[in-house]
C-alpha cells in the first residue's frame, strides 16, 4: 500500500480488517517494525478521536510520533501555484509538505472542505497537493470528502457485532445545526458497499449524496420505511450537495429516537462523534446497550494501526 485515502487505494479491504482484528488481540506483536520510524499528524481542523487513536497505533507499533496543528501553531498555507504572495498567505503547501515530509516516514492529514466550492473540496486540491509534494505515504485524517479510517473501523466494528450472515445497515441522515462534510457518509458508503451487507441510505429530499458515492445504492427518502428490520442503524448529519453546504432546516423529526429504533430488528446504533445530544440521536438512544458508539471509537485504533503497519512494508 503506497497511501491511504480512499477504498480503491486498499487492494483487500477483508484482509485489511482481519489485520485490525489480528492487532486487536494482539497489539505489540510488531513493535520492530516500528521501530525508528517517525508518524508526523498534520491537523488543519480539531480531532480529538483521530489524534489520539492514530497516535496509539503508532506507539503500539513502536513509532515515534510529532503532531502539527497547522491551522492554529504554524503558517497559513499558499495552495495555488505561481502565485505572488504579497497577501495573507505566509508558506506554499509545496514547501510545507517537502519538509514536513523530510522528518517522518508517513504523515497524516486532517482537511475539512470550505463547503463553499464544490468543484474545489471534490476535487482534494489540499491533500493532493500535499500528496504531490510529501516524498512520503500520506494517511487521510479526513479529507474533504472521506473519512477512510473511520469508514474502517466502522467495518470491523459491523463484523465484530453482526449476528446474521448479511445484515441490514441503514445510513440515516439526521439533522444538525452546522453545516456538516459529506465526507463520513460518502466514506461509510464507499467502503460497506463492498461488504456482504444490504445497505439502505435514507435522507430527506434534496439531500442526496454525490452521485458517486450512490451510485447503485438503494436511497430512501422514508426514514420509517428504510429503518423497518435493520440489524445496523448508522446516523450521520451532512449538508446538501446539491445546494452545496445548505443545511436543511425543519427536519428535526429526523432525530433517531428509542421509538424509531423499535422498528428495527433490535439494531445497533452507531455514529463516528462527536455527536450533538438530543439533536441527531436522542441520549435514551445513546446511552443504551443497542449504542456501538465507543465500541466505534475503540476500533479506530487498530484501522490506524492496520494501515500504519502496511504502509510500512508488512505484507
Ligand atoms: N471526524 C468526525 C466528524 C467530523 C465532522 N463533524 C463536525 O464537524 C461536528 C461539529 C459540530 O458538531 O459542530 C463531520 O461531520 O465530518
Ligand atoms: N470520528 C472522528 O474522526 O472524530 P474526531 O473528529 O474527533 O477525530
Amino acid at each position: 500500500m503506497k497511501k491511504f485515502t480512499a477504498y480503491k487505494d486498499v487492494s483487500q479491504a477483508e484482509d485489511l480488517v482481519a489485520l485490525a482484528k489480528e492487532l486487536k488481540q494482539h497489539p505489540f506483536q510488531h513493535q520492530e517494525f516500528g521501530k525508528n520510524k517517525t508518524l508526523g499528524l498534520v491537523f488543519l481542523n480539531p480531532s480529538l478521536r483521530t489524534r489520539l487513536s492514530t497516535q496509539k497505533a503508532a506507539f503500539n507499533l513502536g513509532m515515534n510520533v510529532m503532531v502539527l496543528n497547522l491551522d492554529k501553531d504554524s503558517w497559513s498555507l499558499e495552495l495555488e501555484d505561481g502565485t505572488v504572495m504579497n497577501q495573507n498567505s505566509q508558506e506554499h503547501i509545496k514547501d510545507a509538505a517537502a519538509v514536513i515530509s523530510q522528518y517522518c516516514d508517513i504523515v497524516g492529514i486532517r482537511t475539512f472542505p470550505d463547503l463553499k466550492d464544490r468543484e474545489a473540496d471534490y476535487s482534494e486540491q489540499l491533500l493532493q497537493k500535499f500528496i504531490k509534494y510529501a516524498q512520503v505515504p500520506i494517511v487521510s485524517l479526513e479529507s474533504a470528502t472521506r473519512h477512510p479510517l473511520q469508514s474502517l473501523a466502522d467495518l470491523l466494528t459491523i463484523e465484530e457485532h453482526k449476528a446474521k450472515a448479511k445484515p441490514k445497515v441503514v445510513l440515516s441522515w439526521a439533522p444538525h445545526p452546522k453545516a456538516l462534510p459529506q465526507a463520513v457518509a460518502n466514506s461509510f458508503i464507499e467502503w460497506i458497499k463492498e461488504s456482504d451487507v444490504e445497505l439502505v441510505v435514507c435522507n430527506p429530499e434534496g439531500m442526496d449524496l454525490a452521485p458517486e458515492f450512490i451510485k447503485d445504492v438503494t436511497v430512501l427518502h422514508n426514514q420509517e420505511e428504510a429503518l423497518k428490520e435493520a440489524d445496523f442503524v448508522y446516523a450521520k448529519n451532512w449538508s446538501s450537495y446539491e445546494n452545496y453546504g445548505e443545511i436543511l432546516a425543519g427536519h428535526e423529526n429526523w432525530r433517531i429516537t428509542a421509538d424509531k429504533m423499535q422498528l428495527t430488528n433490535k439494531a445497533k446504533f452507531m455514529h463516528c462523534l462527536p455527536v450533538r445530544r438530543n439533536v441527531v440521536v436522542t441520549d435514551e438512544v445513546l446511552d443504551s446497550e443497542q449504542s456501538l458508539i465507543y465500541q466505534q471509537a475503540e476500533n479506530r485504533t487498530y484501522a490506524a494501526q492496520a494501515v500504519l503497519l502496511k504502509l510500512l512494508g508488512h505484507e
